[in-house]
């Protein structure tokens, strides 16, 4: 499927999209799946995931504010998807900062995700690699990460997607480059978690990897239009948001931006 075909199809099946995300991120990335045609669900209590997952046409879980009870419920959600056979993506959030986010981010990624999106920091460090990241802000450039996402594509089964200045797309062996988007996006907290939340809408109804390249192309052309009205990170924002949900399908139909590898 090509990237119009994919947010056509976005927007006539509306997806429900099942968000296992951070506080941070909540309010953000649901409007962001709102804006571009899908309908999110922010639901995260362990009592209730697994019934849940089955009614979405996918899930993203993001490790962002993590907490026991959370993990949990990120573990049965991903099981869930498993058994219904639905797509999950993983944000695995600053997960080289601690033990515990590292361990959590182990035994998620062995529960099968279709795809896994982060930025290179944390793409870099789930393959082992020395990075310059603290926390959740990349200290790495997309082209550092990747081999590392190709090998972790491979070694894993999924789709990796690396966010930065120019973003990269790899199942291990197609791979795509995504130009596009400002420097004023990392300047706004949970974009990335926000992106994540939306590929796992694309993936609703699309394959990972023409889902994942959507959701980036996506986000690409929003950023570029923000960019010409906003004053600083705070109008971007709301600029972002009014762009994404003005985007159509025959905006993206010249895959502008995108580089087939
Ligand atoms: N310098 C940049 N120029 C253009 N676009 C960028 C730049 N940095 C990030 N982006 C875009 O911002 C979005 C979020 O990517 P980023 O790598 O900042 O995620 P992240 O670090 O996981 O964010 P967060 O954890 O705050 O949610 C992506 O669409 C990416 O293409
Ligand atoms: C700032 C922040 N802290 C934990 S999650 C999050 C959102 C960006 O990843
Ligand atoms: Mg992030």
């Amino acid at each position: 499927m090509t990237t119009d075909q994919i947010l056509a199809t976005l927007q006539t099946q509306k997806p429900l999209v099942h968000c296992i995300t951070n506080y941070v991120a909540m309010n953000i990335a649901a409007n962001v799946v709102l804006a571009a045609g899908a309908s999110p669900a922010m639901v995260h209590a362990e009592d209730e995931v697994a019934d849940f997952v089955p009614i979405a046409g996918a899930l993203t879980i993001n490790i962002g504010t993590l907490s026991p009870a959370w993990v949990s419920a990120m573990q049965k959600a991903a099981d869930a998807a498993r058994a219904a056979g639905k797509p999950w993506v993983l944000d695995p959030v600053a997960h080289f900062a601690t033990p515990y986010r590292g361990e959590v981010v182990q035994d998620l990624i062995g529960r099968g995700p279709a795809i896994i999106r982060g930025n290179a920091s944390e793409i870099m460090a789930l393959r082992g690699a020395a990075t310059a990241g603290k926390g959740v802000d990349s200290g790495d450039s997309v082209a550092d990460a990747e081999a590392a996402a190709i090998a972790l594509a491979k070694a894993q089964g999924c789709v990796v997607a690396v966010t930065g200045e120019v973003d990269f797309v790899t199942d291990g062996t197609r791979s795509a480059r995504i130009s596009g988007g400002t420097e004023i996006m990392p300047m706004i907290t949970a974009m990335g978690c926000s992106l994540t939340a939306l590929m796992g809408g694309l993936a609703a109804v699309a394959p990972a990897f023409e889902a994942a390249v959507a959701a980036l192309a996506l986000f690409a052309e929003a950023g570029n239009r923000a960019a010409r009205t906003a004053g600083g990170p705070g109008s971007f924002q709301v600029a972002f948001l009014d762009a994404l949900s003005q985007i159509k399908p025959e905006d993206l139909a010249d895959d502008a931006g995108v580089q087939w590898l």
